[in-house]
């Protein structure tokens, strides 16, 4: 693919965007990005890495230093009207009066677009929200998950195409993040293009095409999911020796292995895109060595574990 094509495909384009706050601190480092039409690209990082200024940023909330976002070719700043209009973002907090009702808030977020009232449109997303029985109740007395649902209506009220989610399922008990999962797909379903930031690799793996991973303002890797777990994924083999082993061998000291505490157990790292991954050489030398097992298991890296040693390895 050309990079004309790429930036064709691209309903969000991040060039060179950097930030530095009046503080005098950098929190972007110039990112490019690239998010494709209809994805649900997960961004991740540690806490102060820089995702809710880089979503603040392309949502017109802050103003980048240098650099420049397109979403779907209109310039964040020269044109921020049709950009900001294509753009629905669900904050962290919500900060809509307590006092208007449920309906009133996410009428009032749809005309602030300047688009006509459609009251057909906004009871199917409060019916797809389970939000519907809610209309009329006043926001400050909703319980913490209705609010966020709130949150994701009023995002949705002017119609957007892509919709950012920062954060969506922080303190949010298991049965709603799972009904917000669903939601989310329901909604690139309809065309809508998905971008979330989190903080849980479990929603991470469980939702995205592709996944970011960005660190001290810096957008260390992005990659489709599933090449970023082939690729730095590691399966370790376990064995559970008959005998302990006062240190390991040195006939075996070519091999990534390690030696538990009690030297019980043996345990072998190898990459899982390798193309031999030297079991069968390693169960052969231990044969020779007179190194009998009893038992034996393989576990496979999870993309926490992939998260954190990148994250790492960049401190
Ligand atoms: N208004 C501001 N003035 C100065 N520094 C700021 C401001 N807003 C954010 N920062 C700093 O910029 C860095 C990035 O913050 P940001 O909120 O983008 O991180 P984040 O990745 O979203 O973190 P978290 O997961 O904790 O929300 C942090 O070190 C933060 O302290």
């Amino acid at each position: 693919m050309s990079p004309t094509d790429t930036a064709h495909d691209a309903i969000v384009a991040v060039r060179g965007l950097s930030k530095v706050y009046k503080s005098g601190f950098q929190a972007l480092k110039g990112v490019d990005l690239d998010i494709r039409r209809g994805e649900i690209f997960a961004l991740l990082g540690p806490n102060g890495a820089g995702k809710t200024t880089l979503i603040s940023i392309i949502c017109g909330i802050v103003n980048g230093t240098g650099g420049s976002v397109l979403v779907d070719g209109h310039d964040i700043v020269r044109d921020y009207r049709p950009a900001r209009g294509l753009i629905g973002l669900v904050p962290q907090e919500l900060s809509t009066d307590a006092f208007e009702t449920v309906w009133a808030t996410v009428n009032f977020s749809r005309g602030l677009f300047g688009k006509a009232p459609d009251p057909a449109y906004l009871e199917k997303i409060l019916r797809e929200l389970s939000l519907w029985d809610k209309k009329d109740s006043k926001i400050m007395a909703l319980s913490g998950g209705m609010k966020r649902r709130v949150l994701i209506a009023k995002a949705l009220s002017h119609e957007p195409r892509v919709l950012f989610l920062d954060e969506p399922t922080a303190g949010v008990d298991v049965e709603l993040r799972h009904d917000m999962w669903e939601m989310v797909r329901r909604l690139r379903e309809s065309g809508v293009t998905i971008i979330l930031t989190t903080h849980y690799i479990e929603e991470a793996e469980e939702m995205a095409d592709r996944i970011g991973v960005i660190n001290r303002g810096e957008l260390v890797l992005v990659e489709e999911k599933h090449t970023l777990m082939r690729k730095l994924g590691k399966k370790q083999l376990t064995l559970s020796l008959q005998a302990p082993l006062a240190s390991i061998p040195s006939e075996l000291e070519s091999w990534p292995l390690e030696l538990s505490q009690d030297g019980l157990c043996l345990t072998y790292t190898f990459d899982t895109q390798a193309e031999a991954t030297g079991i069968a050489d390693l169960l052969k030398k231990l044969g020779a060595l007179g190194i009998d097992f009893k038992d034996l298991h393989s576990s496979e890296s999870s993309l926490e574990d992939i998260f954190v040693s990148l994250v790492r390895s960049r401190a």
